[in-house]
This record gives C-alpha cells, structure tokens and sequence, in this order.
C-alpha cells in the first residue's frame, strides 16, 4: 500500500511567490480531496494567524479521501512540551494526525538549534510521545536525514530510534537540501530498513532535479508513505512532484493510487491550483503541462497521425490533458493536414495548394512571423492560400502621427480609410499610443458594419525585437492575442516598422473574431 501526502498548503507555499488565502487554502483542500490524496498537510498552526485560521475552518468541509495533517516542529530546547507554543497550537488545532519535524542532522543541533545532542534527542522522544498521549497519530519527519546519516550515522540513528521510543506511527525520511541522488539514497534507505521496525516515508527535494526519481526509488525500496506536492511547488528548487508520481505510480508501476476518474481530473487540478497560485500553469510539466503532449516535429506529427503511440507514451486523455500539433518552420505536410481537420478544412497531402501554404510558412518564419502562438493568422493564411477566404475590408490608407512635448504625456492620433461592402470610411481616432490610435480608429470604421466588434478585445499585444544589433533598425514580431469572453485566438505581423507588423496582427485579429462570431 503506498500513501499520498500532500504537502502543497505547507511546503508548497514555502516556494517564492505563493501566497493563499485561507479561502484559496479551503479551495484546494477540496480539490486535492478530490484528487484522491490520503493526506493534505495544511499547514503549521503555530505559525500565523491564517493557518489557525484555516484548521478551524477545515473542519467544516465533509472530504471523501483526505484526512487533514498538521505539521509543527519538536519543542524547544529547555522547555517543557507541555509548555511549548508550538505544541500547544498543533494540540488546539483540532486535528487527529500530526506532522513533527526533528534534527537528525548533529550540525544542525549544534549550529541551527544549539543545544546538546542529548537534549535534541529528548526533543524528539517527548514531543512525540506528549502528542501520543493527547490521542493523535504522529509522523515523524527526520529532517536532514540523508545528509545526517552520511556524515554521522551512528546519532541519526539514535534520533530515529527516539522517535520510536516516543511512540511515533511513521517515520518520514527527508532530502531536505534536495542533494542526495537515487542510488545513495536506495543504499541508504535499505539499511535503515533493517534497522527501524516502524512504516517509513520519504519526503524529497528537488535541488538535484531527481526529487520524483528518488521518490520513486524509496517507494521501491518498502517505503509506504510518499510526501509531495502539486506542480512540484515548494521552498527553493520544489518538492517531488504528485503530478508527476501520481500517474508514475498508477500507469507505470500498477500501484491504484487513485481511480481512473481521479487521474482524468489531474491536469485540471494542476492547473487550478497554478490559477489560485497567481502562477502561470507549468506548461512543460510533464503529464499536464499544456505542452506535454505537444507535437511541433513534421516527422512526429506523420508518424502520430498513422498511429499515436509512435510518440506518446499515454493518451493524454488519461491525465485529462490533450493533444497538440503546432505548425512552424518545422512542419510539414501531415503538420497541415492535421490543423485543417482542427479548422474543417479539406486538405489533401497531394495537392500543389499544401506545398504553397508549407513553403509561405517556412518563409514567412525565416522572415519573423511565428505561428506557434498565433493558429488565427495561420487559418487565415492556409485559406488565402487555398482561396476560400473573404476579406473583410480594405485598408485605402492610414495616417498616425504621435506628438511630445516637453513635460506633456504624449499623444497619437490616427486617420484611417477603409473599404467595407464597397463604401468608403473615413475615421480618426486618439490613443495613448500609436497602435491603441490604429486600433481605436479601425474599429471606429468598422463598428457599423460589424456590431459584434464591441465584444472582441486584445488582452494581450507582445512584441519581440528580432535582430537586435540593427539597433532601432531592427525587425519587430507582434504576437496579438484576442478574445470575445469566451474564446481567445492568437495572431501576428512582423516587420522591420513596428506599425506595420501590429496592423498585420490587428487585422487578422479583428477579421478572425468577426468571422468567429458569424458577423459577415
Ligand atoms: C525543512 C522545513 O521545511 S521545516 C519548515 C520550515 N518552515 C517555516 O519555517 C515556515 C514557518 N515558520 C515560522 O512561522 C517561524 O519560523 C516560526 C513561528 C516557526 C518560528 O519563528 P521564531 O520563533 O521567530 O523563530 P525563527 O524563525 O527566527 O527561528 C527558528 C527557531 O526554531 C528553532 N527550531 C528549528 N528547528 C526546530 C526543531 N526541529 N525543533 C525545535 N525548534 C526548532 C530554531 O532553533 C529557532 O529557535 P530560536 O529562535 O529560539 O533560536
Ligand atoms: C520537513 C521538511 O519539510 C523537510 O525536511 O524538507
């Protein structure tokens, strides 16, 4: 049997740039129970108000799977247990299992708690056996152990066996630094598998880019509990990452961690949890990363097309993630074919029109346009080229001019003529900037004739200098991204006039929501 414990509430927020609120942290707890996890540590009572907060509130939610842990350190050198702060937050925090985390390390009991070795073993003992006798079930985590026992085995081994002696239900190994590699740590857990009669766990850090690799390794070793969190999140480098050892375990080594329904909802609950993070999603994690099961090679997308498995090492509907091919200088044919049945087009790989739009790609990449994040210009491109597509309007001529002075925020204006259903339109509209002029005019033309403009918006406009040693001189790439509430499409210009490749983009961008929305 192996256990799941989550630790994103606790070691995950210990990762630069998170911060929960007790809501967000109630949120997640409900997703995670969702997921399947046997344990979500929730967090340290004896450190802020908010998680005082939250082992309150927790107790209101009716979980399927989890249970709630809460984790806090041994007491403090001299003090009595029942007298130590930290302890008696962990006792009123309400739970029924508790995560206590211990030197094992002897330079950590001198330099970092400085006391004694005797009296950092006596920590450990009646912290855990004080929590026992309160009724709670104790974890035991040895911080520092791979480290410790590399340097001195013989008193990591005593603080284990002082963990015991106090009564604790697992001990949890930890990586705590991230610096221990696979076969040290197997070595290592094997003989201490022979020396503590009682469950072990591993908790892993990711300094060394192995944390998932030795979780792996332990849990082959006999190690029944396994310590993570989501995305890998978590103080420095991370922790070993459940989204990762989540389908390992049940794809690739057979253990039910959690049902096929749960492992269907792990992209989505990475992704929540990334949104509720304030993080962009982790797109190139594996399994749920929206790369992950991105295809960008011409030779994989043919090869995929014959039969998935030639590139894929799961469905991604396993994961509940999905498939995706990107057209770009290192398409070819099948790389087409495949986005055209995304569009309903019909594209045939012996055609003279395939050859065209692959060749103008290419080119145009050369050039600087990129299609990877802008599939609108590329569908409008293939169906220039296969000449089933309407333009919209026709640009007779455009005037912008941008006025500093001195002291003053500038100011642009632009003036625009365009055709549409053969009537010619004259605008001019302000901006804070030329291309918001451009824009704010273009649509001023348009609006008339395409009511449904009102609902498209940019909300997003990059550009990307690609040569930069032309200096000002240099080529620009504008990747606009635009969406109607509901959908969001990508386009792009690229030129060396900053006005010209964000014309290229805005027109794409505003004919494509036009279009999307049946406005024409
Ligand atoms: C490996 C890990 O991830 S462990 C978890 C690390 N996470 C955190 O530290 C986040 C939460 N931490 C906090 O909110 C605060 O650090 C608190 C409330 C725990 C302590 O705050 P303070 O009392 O102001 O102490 P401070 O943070 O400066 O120093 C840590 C104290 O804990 C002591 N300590 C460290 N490990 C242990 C331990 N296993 N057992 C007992 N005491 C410990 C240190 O010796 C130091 O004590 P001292 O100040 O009396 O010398
Ligand atoms: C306990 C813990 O978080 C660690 O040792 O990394």
């Amino acid at each position: 049997m192996v256990k799941l414990y989550d630790t994103t509430l606790r070691d995950g927020t210990q990762r630069e740039g998170i911060s929960y609120s007790t809501d967000d942290k109630l949120k997640v707890t409900e997703r995670l129970d969702d997921l399947g996890v046997d344990y979500i540590e929730g967090g340290w009572p004896g450190s802020n108000p908010k998680d005082i907060d939250y082992f309150q509130k927790v107790q209101e939610l009716s979980l399927k799977n989890a249970k709630i842990t809460a984790f806090g350190s041994t007491r403090k050198p001299g003090v009595e247990v029942k007298d130590d702060a930290n302890v008696k937050a962990i006792v009123a925090s309400g739970v029924e299992i508790v995560t206590i985390f211990g030197k094992s390390w002897d330079l950590h009991v001198t330099d970092a708690l400085e006391t004694t070795l005797d009296e950092n073993l006596a920590m450990i003992e009646d912290t855990i056996s004080y929590l026992k006798e309160q009724g709670l079930t104790v974890f035991y985590d040895a911080e520092h152990f791979f480290d410790a026992y590399l340097n001195n085995k013989e008193y990591t081994l005593k603080t284990l066996q002082a963990a015991v002696d106090g009564g604790a239900d697992t001990i949890i190994l930890c990586d705590t630094n991230g610096g221990t590699l696979p076969l040290k740590l197997k070595e290592i857990i094997e003989e201490v598998k022979s020396k503590v009669d009682l469950p072990l766990g591993i908790h892993a850090h990711n300094d060394s880019d192995v944390a998932v690799a030795n979780s792996l390794v332990a849990l082959q070793t006999g190690v029944s509990q396994v310590q993570g969190t989501i995305n890998g999140y978590g103080e420095r480098c991370g922790n070993a990452n459940l989204s990762s050892l989540i389908p390992n375990l049940k794809l690739k080594k057979g253990i039910d961690v959690v049902t096929d329904e749960q492992l269907a909802k792990l992209t989505e609950v990475s992704r929540y949890i990334s949104e509720v993070a304030n993080l962009n999603p982790p797109a190139h994690k594996p399994y749920v990363g929206d790369s992950a099961f991105a295809h960008k090679g011409g030779i994989h997308v043919s090869a995929l097309m014959r039969n998935p498995e030639t590139y894929e090492h799961l469905k991604p509907e396993i994961v509940g993630n999905s498939r995706k091919v990107l057209v770009s200088e290192l398409s070819g044919k099948s790389n087409l074919i495949y986005k055209a049945q995304e569009f309903g087009i019909e594209l045939d790989k012996d055609t003279e029109e395939i050859t065209q739009v692959l060749d103008k790609i290419k080119t145009l990449e050369h050039q600087g346009y990129q299609f990877e994040g802008a599939e609108a210009s590329f569908e409008i491109l293939m169906k220039k080229a296969m000449g089933t597509y309407q333009k919209l309007f026709e640009l007779e001529g455009c005037r912008i001019i941008t006025e500093k002075t001195e002291g003053l925020t500038p100011n642009s204006e632009a003036t625009i003529k365009v055709k549409v259903n053969n009537q010619m339109v004259h605008t001019a509209a302000e901006g804070g900037g030329p291309v918001n002029a451009l824009d704010s005019a273009l649509r001023k033309a348009l609006i008339e004739f395409y009511p449904v403009l009102e609902e498209i918006h940019l909300i997003d406009y990059k550009v990307r200098v690609l040569d930069g040693n032309d200096g000002t001189a240099a080529k620009v790439r504008v990747l606009i991204e635009s969406s109607d509430g509901h959908e969001s499409w990508g386009t792009v210009g690229a030129s060396t006039n900053i006005i010209e490749a964000s014309w290229q983009a805005l027109v794409d961008s505003i004919e494509y929501g036009i279009k999307l929305k049946g406005d024409n």
